[in-house]
């Protein structure tokens, strides 16, 4: 173990959800698991478990691809018991106008260039939809509770950025300060979001930064959350990171 490491953050990526199967832009339509995704998760906890930790808390977001990810993972290193806080925050990014679009249509619509953009660029969010589209969260009973002002009807990565990271300062932050070990299941941008902060990676390295699905990374953390080192668990299907 690396010396002055003050507390373990575990980043998981749900598994393969079933629009990921079918190649569709997702963001906060609440679908579920493959079976692959299943396979995954359970993976997870696998992997998890050769590393002999014990977590003190976990967070994830309002939507079952990640909650399911995160249950299973926990079950998996049989430590189920542990407090575990679901927050709108952690959801995907919002896709809006792109949600429900199968990608390799939008590129052969749009270029493959510009759907580049899309996905992966820190500011350009994609089209924006109305609180009366269906697709908004406005009109999901999941979020009744909030007001429709502050719900998104699209995001770009720095548009999620702004919701996951006053989050992650306001609630997580203060127990990894406090040296406790957390994980976090949640999705490929809001992960992106994280990592953007955690590594301090510019926005425009933030393309080249992608999270594989149900493979967890395991990130030791220093004094005020500095990383002193970064690994995927499954080295077979791990993505390049930022050091
Ligand atoms: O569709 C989505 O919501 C996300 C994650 O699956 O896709 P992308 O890879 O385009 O960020």
């Amino acid at each position: 173990m690396t010396t002055d490491v003050k507390s373990t953050l575990v980043l998981v990526r749900h598994g393969q959800s079933v629009w990921n199967q079918e190649n569709r832009f997702t963001g906060w339509v609440d679908v579920g698991l493959t079976a692959q995704g299943t396979r995954e998760a359970k993976k997870a906890g696998k992997l998890l478990a050769k590393e002999g930790l014990r977590f003190d808390i976990a967070f994830t977001s309002f939507q079952k691809r990640a909650i399911k990810t995160l249950w299973l993972t926990l079950e998996g290193i049989d430590q189920m018991y542990i407090p575990e806080t679901k927050a709108w925050q952690l959801n995907e990014r919002h896709y809006g106008g792109l949600t429900g679009l199968n990608k390799d249509e939008t590129k052969a619509k749009h270029g493959e260039e510009q759907v580049h953009i899309w996905r992966r660029s820190f500011d350009v969010p994609p089209p924006q939809i109305d609180t009366d589209n269906d697709y908004h969260p406005a009109n999901d009973p999941k979020y009744a509770a909030y007001d429709p002002a502050i719900l998104p009807g699209g995001e770009s990565l720095k548009m999620t950025t702004e919701r996951v990271l006053p989050y992650f300062n306001g609630q997580i932050r203060q127990f990894l300060e406090a040296g406790s070990n957390v994980i976090i299941s949640a999705h490929g941008n809001s992960l992106r979001a994280l990592m953007k902060d955690l590594f301090q990676v510019a926005d425009e390295d933030i393309p080249g930064f992608e999270f594989p699905t149900g493979n967890p990374l395991l990130l030791e953390l220093g004094e005020h959350q500095k990383v002193l080192s970064a690994r995927y668990l499954d080295e077979k299907r791990k993505k390049p990171l930022p050091m």
